[in-house]
Formats: structure tokens, sequence, C-alpha cells
């Protein structure tokens, strides 16, 4: 898919492997993206299962996949933003696309693993994990035009 969501980054991050193992980079302080720290965590997803649809009224994410590879969907429904109604898609995983996504607040997002036997989206966010800062909707609705197949 070709579009790209205003404000929505994809930062190529290194992996700096040797004989012993690797030290995989994720997010730093002084990083152009970085809003402050709230709440670190991993979101497992067994294969195949898409988690989603996800919005945040109000924190800013970061992800990354340690371990494994996550297709994730974006939708931007902000009707003032240069791309409204852009769905993004990206690949994120633990070796050639290892990268962090730097996601804005009030991005309509869905994720699934595609590798086996699960796949981790690390998650670094700017406020502590907050339910009712959050919206849900299921994946077949009539307001982001994405079919998961
Ligand atoms: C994130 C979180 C969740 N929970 C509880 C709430 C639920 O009872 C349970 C599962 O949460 P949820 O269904 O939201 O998990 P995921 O679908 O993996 O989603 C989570 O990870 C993806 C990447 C997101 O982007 C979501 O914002 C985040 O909630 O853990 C907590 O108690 N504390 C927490 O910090």
């Amino acid at each position: 898919m070709m579009d790209k969501i205003h404000d929505l980054l994809c930062v190529p991050l290194k992996q700096i492997i040797d004989e012993r193992g690797a030290v995989y980079q994720y997010l730093k302080s002084t990083g152009d993206t970085f809003r402050g720290f709230g709440e670190a965590y991993y979101s497992k997803v067994n294969t195949n299962v898409v988690k989603g649809w996800k919005f945040h009224k109000e924190i800013h994410q970061h992800f990354c996949v340690p371990f494994g590879r996550i297709k994730l969907i974006a939708y931007d429904c902000r009707i003032d933003s240069p791309s409204y109604g852009a769905i993004q898609e990206i690949i994120i995983d633990d070796r050639e696309n290892y990268q962090m996504i730097s996601m804005r607040p009030e991005i309509w997002y869905s994720f699934q693993a595609l590798s086996e036997p699960f796949a981790l989206l690390a998650n670094i966010i700017n406020k502590p994990h907050d339910p009712a800062e959050s919206l849900n909707l299921p994946l077949d609705n009539k307001e982001i035009p994405y079919v998961w197949k």
C-alpha cells in the first residue's frame, strides 16, 4: 500500500550483532520523537491473530518488534490532516524491517502476527496505560475502510 500518514514516522533502527548475540536499539530520550516515559510493555500476538482496532486519544506510542514479524495497519481519521482517509501498511520485524514506529494519538491501528509461534510488539508510551483514554472498534466495522483477510 502506498499511502503515508502525516506524522506517523518509521525510523530504521540498528542491530549490533556479534558472535555472542546482539544489541537491538529501540528508543533514546534524545530522539526527535521522544515525548517522555509513562510505561513500557509487550503485546504478544499469536500467529495470524489480528488485534484491533485501537485508538488513543492522548498517548504517543513507540512500537518495535524485538521478536517475530508484525503487519501493522494504520488509518488516519483526522479531518484536518493532510493525509485524512489514508491507510498505511507497515511491516515491522526483528530482521530486515527492524524499525521503530512513532505513532501519535488519534490514529486507528490494528496489527497481525505473521511469524510463528507468535510475535512481540513492544510499546513505549508517554503516559501510564489508562483504559479510559482509548477507543476500540471491531475488526469488521463501517468506519475504517480496510478489510482484514
Ligand atoms: C497495556 C495494558 C493492558 N492491561 C490489561 C488490560 C486488559 O485486561 C489486558 C489486555 O489488554 P489489551 O487487550 O489492550 O492488550 P493488547 O490487545 O495486546 O493491546 C495492548 O498492546 C497494544 C500494542 C496496544 O496498542 C494497546 O493500546 C495495548 O492495550 O491487559 C493492563 O492492565 N495494563 C497495561 O498496561
